[in-house]
């Protein structure tokens, strides 16, 4: 994390780079024992996604000043997490957050000190759990009157790790469905798409 501080030293809009390290920390924290706890439920071996799965934490402020008409714009429009993790927090009691759920989309209400967590697109790499973990489409709506700001810490693989099925999950009735490919691979893939989110996995697909 000290790296991640360190990192800001010519940021000037980081006014209170020691408020922000040790908030970022925490959240660190917080990530790495839910990920464990996701481990356990799965039966995964401890640690599975901790070290290079989930090593670089990136902060994103995202400020939405109020729009007069919300119909014309998205503040951030639908996606899913292209990382790991993301460990969200929504700073004001405005709704703005909305997730894709039967192919209807439900605002998440901000309860005060509390965190959304986001499974990160590559857990759609997980299928072979039956599902289990499923990454949610998200998207952020505007506000006719009041604005909005969110923090959301994305945990990110590092580039050169092994993005796989997990072999204790995959067996003959639930044989992997995607191979095994480096994330900086499926990084450029995702940002160079042309298609929606659904492509983005597509060229890692085995053959059926
Ligand atoms: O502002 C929000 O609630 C969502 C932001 C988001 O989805 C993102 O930064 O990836
Ligand atoms: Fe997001």
């Amino acid at each position: 994390m000290e790296k991640l501080v360190s990192s800001w030293n010519n940021v000037q809009t980081v006014p209170e780079k020691h408020v922000v390290g040790a908030y970022a920390t925490e959240v660190k924290k917080l990530a790495a024992t839910i990920l464990e706890l996701i481990c356990e439920g799965l039966g995964l071996e401890f640690g599975y996604f901790g070290g290079k799965l989930s090593e670089i934490p990136s902060m994103l402020v995202n400020h939405y000043p109020p729009c007069p008409d919300p119909s014309l714009t998205f503040g951030v429009s639908e996606h899913c997490d292209p990382n790991l993790i993301t460990i969200l927090q929504q700073e004001s009691d405005v709704l703005g957050l909305q997730v894709l759920r039967n192919g209807e989309w439900i605002g998440v209400e901000p309860i005060s000190k509390a965190f959304v967590v986001n499974m990160g697109y590559l857990h759609v790499n997980h299928k072979c759990s039956n599902n289990k973990l499923r990454s949610v489409e998200h998207r952020a709506v505007t506000n006719s009157e009041k604005a909005r700001t969110s923090f959301a810490m994305f945990f990110i693989p590092n580039g050169d790790s092994i993005v796989e099925p997990a072999k204790a999950l995959a067996d003959s009735r639930n044989p992997a469905i995607f191979k095994s490919f480096q994330y900086k691979e499926f990084i450029t893939h995702f940002i160079n798409r042309t298609g929606g989110i659904d492509v983005a996995l597509e060229p890692f697909k085995l053959q059926a």
